[in-house]
């Protein structure tokens, strides 16, 4: 009972143990939202059907590392309505793959993604389609990082991601990027979040990932003036984790897929369970009240205190020089 009110205390919850009850419930489900803020999943995907173009194509490699490709080049890889409903898809089978340990989320053609489709956004441009838009939007980004699930121990996807940031990441595309664990940037690419400039504010969840990341100073300056964000300066505020280079032709060195792919091995390099519980004590800890984080991190230590990888390193006496 006083666990339950410190937790309704924390999110804000002020009412009785049985919406607590309702929100945990939720919240196993990995979504923020569902039909108590009258969310209906088949609408809202049946009205986003009505948008189609483009595609988000999930490509799944035998080195656990997973890469998703937004797929929309003729529109500099706007989302539609219908790759709205691909990407939760792609979520869903991502969940379901268990040796998962890495994921690179990129643009077709050398771009990242330029937000929502305009066409799309002027055909729902009144208030009820955006909110149910923007919860659609928030319940799949949410799941692809994995934020809120940690809550049971039980986090879906606890896999370690990357945006590969090549050309622009306007808007959408900017709110995208914050739903992975690191960003890289190639040279010559943007970051920005123009929804000033469109008269909004972010509403896929990147305005709140965003603060989370750089910290609400700077993500003060780059909602409010729209900045355009290189990769010196993503760099300089914690926004870019890394910086590639965009090959030339006949150079024959790595693509920059390549180069994502080597980056991330430094993460996802050994067994997935383990890889899987790093990303699990990492999250409760940045997600969760202290305490309840530490019973988090016993629980996932559990997982793999004895396992196969801890008893092979016990067994081969390794050293750490
Ligand atoms: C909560 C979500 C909030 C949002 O995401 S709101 C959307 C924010 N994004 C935008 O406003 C992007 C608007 N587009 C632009 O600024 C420019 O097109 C951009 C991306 C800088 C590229 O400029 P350029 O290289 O000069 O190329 P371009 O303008 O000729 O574009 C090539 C074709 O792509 C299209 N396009 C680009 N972004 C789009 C979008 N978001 N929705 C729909 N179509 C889009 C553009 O209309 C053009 O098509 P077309 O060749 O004229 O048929």
């Amino acid at each position: 009972m006083v666990l339950c009110a410190v937790r309704r205390q924390l999110l804000g919850c002020s009412s009785s143990c049985g919406a607590w009850a309702r929100m945990l419930q939720r919240q196993s489900s990995g979504c923020v939202y569902s039909s108590t803020h009258g969310f209906n999943l088949e609408e809202i995907k049946e009205k986003l059907q009505a948008f189609p173009g483009g595609s988000i194509d999930l490509l799944k490699q035998e080195s656990g590392i997973a890469v998703l490709t937004i797929n929309n080049p003729s529109r500099m890889n706007a989302f539609s309505g219908s790759m709205m409903v691909d990407l939760e898809e792609r979520v869903s089978q991502l969940e379901s793959w268990t040796d998962c340990k890495g994921l690179i989320v990129q643009g077709a053609a050398e771009t990242f993604c330029s937000g929502s489709d305009l066409n799309a956004v002027r055909a729902i441009s009144n208030p009820q389609d955006g909110m149910k838009m923007c919860m659609f939007m928030q319940n799949a980004l949410t799941r692809l990082l994995s934020m809120l699930t940690e809550y049971f121990t039980q986090c879906r996807l606890p896999l370690i991601s990357v945006a590969l940031v090549e050309g622009r990441a306007l808007g959408g595309g900017a709110e995208l990027t914050t739903a992975c664990d690191f960003r890289l940037m190639a040279s010559g690419s943007v970051i920005q979040f123009v929804h000033k400039h469109m008269g909004l504010v972010p509403g896929w969840g990147g305005a709140a990932r965003l603060v989370r990341i750089v910290g609400s100073q700077n993500a003060l300056k780059l909602l409010g003036g729209a900045v355009k964000a290189d990769p010196g300066l993503g760099l300089q505020i914690g926004l870019a984790d890394g910086v590639l280079e965009v090959p030339q032709a006949e150079e024959g060195a790595d693509t920059l897929l390549q180069q994502a792919e080597n980056w991330l091995s430094h993460y996802t390099k050994g067994p997935a369970p383990v890889i899987q519980a790093v990303k699990k004590v990492v999250l409760s800890g940045r997600e969760l009240p202290l305490s309840e984080a530490l019973r988090t991190e016993k629980d996932v230590f559990g997982t793999v205190w004895g396992g196969p990888a801890n008893l092979q390193a016990l067994a081969s006496k390794s050293k750490h020089k």
